[in-house]
């Protein structure tokens, strides 16, 4: 996996059009999203991931916790984002993950929001600029 971790004044998306044929059923309010204070996390699930999908989990959530804790943030964006590797899971194993990463982190205490998988979507992002503002990490599993 492949994570781009931006420490943002805020992180906002607006669902354009389907990029996959089959993607997250979501609902009229989940079409658009917005959160202040927010660690922004762009994910790209890999392939290599889909030997141990929920080993994965557990490694982006300490990775997740560290930077979080450094820049001091209680609010992380889950942002499904396929442009970080060229090796991507498939669809149904990534969304997977990327549920129950939204689940660990608020199973952890912190206020999460996830952005519709399967979708284009406008963003707009506020990046603070310090020097943990930007910040990427690759999981791999163990075995
Ligand atoms: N492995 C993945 N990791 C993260 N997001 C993914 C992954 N696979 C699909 N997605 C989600 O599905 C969307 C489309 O994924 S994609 O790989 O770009 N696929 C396409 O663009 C298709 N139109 C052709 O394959 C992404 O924007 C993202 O929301």
């Amino acid at each position: 996996m492949r994570m781009l971790l931006i420490h943002s004044d805020y992180l906002e998306y607006e669902v354009k059009d389907k990029a996959l044929k089959n993607p997250e059923p979501i609902s009229e309010e989940q079409k658009k999203g917005r959160l202040d204070e927010v660690l922004a996390v762009f994910m790209s699930v890999e392939k290599v991931d889909e030997t141990n999908p929920d080993e994965i989990v557990e490694k982006a959530i300490v990775e997740i916790k560290d930077v979080a804790s450094q820049v001091k943030a209680d609010r992380i964006f889950v942002y499904p984002f396929a442009h970080l590797s060229s090796e991507l899971a498939k669809p149904d194993v990534a969304l997977r993950v990327l549920q129950k990463i939204e689940e660990r982190l608020k199973e952890e205490g912190f206020e999460v929001k996830r952005a519709p998988f399967g979708y284009y979507k406008a963003f707009r992002l506020s990046c603070k600029g310090h020097p943990l503002a930007e910040l990427s990490r690759t999981i791999v599993p163990s075995g």
